[in-house]
């Protein structure tokens, strides 16, 4: 089919089969490492690569030199007809987001712009069927693991000339921008980004993985059909990791009693936009069909919804950055001292919330930030022992669920201390990344970066753009609750606190039902009901 390789088969020799036995082995020791954090982490990290590295070029004579994909879309579209998928309305084009589907047709919202059988998908079910079955009814990793053994049932039918799925795997992508593609210096510039964490995460995993599988198909039997038993490349495995990755779907299993993973061959040529999901799968024609999220033209590139994820997500996983991501988020991580003298009444109103005393939030580019479980959580941190005990008794109004609720204000002076509180926390997070927006934004105008670190310089700016917009929002809360209120006065600890007409504090306030004390000081005017913060 097309496909040259320098060697037409591989025979190690035994000085190579020893070594990359021994780097295995190392491999597979330092991978198989418990979990680290911070610089502890980006060392392990960077040992790790090295080892990689010199796996990667001791097998660099194995790599086969590769065809075009372009030379195979029209044995690809010649297959597809052939086993019953309609190719007559789209055409596979490159585009700046890679390949994708163009129309030939117009199609409006909701028509019906592909039908795949599921003869065609390469599933967890056509492994179990393959040369691979015996190998996965005996191995636990292959067994628990649906994306690795789908990645290996990949590799396999790469490897055989006569595999069905031949003119679907020569269209299949060469190289992949995710992040385990990435070099030391391109992965350095996402420091202070909470994507870092799950990427050196994801390439110890395919480190471990890679090693288990290298010692693994060493000790098969020579009669084995497995064909990675002479060849299994660092590259390779990499390679069919991230295909399974950015292209995967799950489908409804063939007796309908659970899901598997599948890899949908022209389905997985669309590219992502927002939008909602359209694509689902008909038990009656055993097919995935994929409706128009939009009207399309004539020409125009047909997208799909991925599904709502983070642009950390997106990088880690799909190897791309989507700036106008109506779903774009990042997380900021909050805890309660087990040193705070409140800690336990706290954690008490905490547990009541169903929210830990330490936990993971995500803030988000939208008009709110801001979810309810944070706002509570910012309302109770800063709370003080009175009224943490009120809030505990839940009587009158102080059900401990109004927390949950951004216009509800516990207090003056708590609402105040909130924002604060919020602020100096994303104050630190923003210095974490050690670089600013503008920095950022004119490292964006030099061309000669590096695709990847591009993506990566993207991904954190628009997680501090995100940081900032949260700044800037409770920022204008508190200052509004402060020029709402009345004057601003500073407690013994040097933080203001605002002061009614009559000098008190007003304690608790129900936007929508005990609007008194606000409407006696404010003229009337609620608070925060209504507020539009840019
Ligand atoms: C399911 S595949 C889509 C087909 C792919 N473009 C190809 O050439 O085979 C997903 C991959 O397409 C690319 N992609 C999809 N949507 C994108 C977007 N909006 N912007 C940039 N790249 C995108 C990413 O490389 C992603 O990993």
């Amino acid at each position: 089919m097309g496909r040259k390789s320098r060697k037409k088969q591989i025979r190690y020799s035994d000085t190579y089969g020893r070594e990359m036995m021994s780097l295995a082995n190392n491999l597979l020791e330092k991978a198989n490492g418990p979990p680290l954090s911070g610089t502890k982490q980006w060392e392990e990290f960077l040992e790790l690569h090295k080892l990689v590295e010199i796996i990667r070029e001791k097998q660099i004579d194995h790599i086969p030199i590769e065809t075009s994909r372009d030379e195979h879309i029209e044995e690809f579209l010649t297959w597809l007809k052939y086993n019953d998928v309609e190719v007559d309305h789209v055409s596979i084009e490159k585009f700046s987001e890679g390949y994708g589907l163009k129309a030939l047709k117009e199609f409006k919202k909701e028509d019906t712009l592909l039908t795949v059988p599921r003869k065609v998908m390469m599933t967890v079910e056509t492994a179990e069927s393959s040369v691979l079955g015996s190998l996965i009814s005996k191995d636990r990793v292959l067994q628990a693991m649906p994306n690795i053994t789908l990645s290996v049932h990949l590799l396999c039918e790469k490897q055989l000339e006569d595999s069905f799925w031949k003119p679907y795997i020569n269209i299949l992508p060469r190289s992949y921008n995710i992040p385990m593609y990435f070099t030391p210096e391109e992965l350095h510039l996402l420091k202070g980004s909470p994507a870092l964490d799950d990427i050196l995460k994801q390439y110890k995993n395919i480190g471990r993985q890679y090693a288990y599988f290298y010692k693994l198909f060493q000790i098969l039997p020579n009669s084995t059909k497995v064909p990675l038993k002479e060849r299994f490349l660092y590259d390779d495995y990499r390679w069919a990791v991230s295909t399974v990755m950015t292209r995967q779907n799950h489908i409804p299993a063939c007796d309908g009693t659970h899901r598997t993973t599948s890899l949908v061959p022209l389905w997985d040529m669309c590219n992502h936009c927002n939008g909602v999901i359209t694509t689902g799968f008909d038990v009656d024609t055993n097919s995935l069909y994929c409706l128009a999220l939009k009207d399309f033209q004539i020409s125009d590139q047909i997208f799909i919804f991925y599904g709502a994820r983070n642009n950390a997500e997106m990088l880690t996983h799909d190897g791309f950055v989507y700036l106008p991501n109506s779903h774009d988020n990042t997380s900021i991580k909050i805890g309660i001292s087990k040193n705070d003298p409140l800690f336990a009444l706290k954690a008490e109103l905490l547990t009541m919330l169903h929210i830990s005393t330490s936990r993971t939030f995500h803030i988000f580019c939208t008009e709110i930030p801001i979810p309810p479980m944070l706002v509570a959580f910012l309302k109770i941190i800063v709370m003080g022992e009175d009224e943490l005990k009120e809030r505990l008794r839940s009587e009158n109004d102080l059900n401990p669920a109004l927390l949950l609720d951004i216009d509800h204000v516990a207090s003056i002076e708590n609402e105040i201390k909130m924002w604060r509180f919020l602020d100096t926390r994303l104050d630190l997070l923003l210095k974490i990344y050690h670089v600013s927006i503008k920095d950022d934004e004119a490292m964006l105008k030099n061309n000669d970066l590096t695709n990847n670190a591009r993506l990566a310089i993207q991904l954190r700016l628009s997680e501090k753009k995100i940081l900032q917009q949260t700044k800037k929002y409770g920022l204008k809360r508190k200052d509004r609750t402060s020029k709402l209120i009345g004057s601003d006065e500073e407690n013994a600890n040097g933080e203001s606190i605002n002061v009614n007409e009559e000098g008190n504090i007003p304690r608790y306030v129900n936007v929508g039902t005990t609007v008194d004390i606000l409407d006696k000081s404010l003229n009337g005017e609620k608070l925060l009901a209504g507020l539009d913060i840019q």
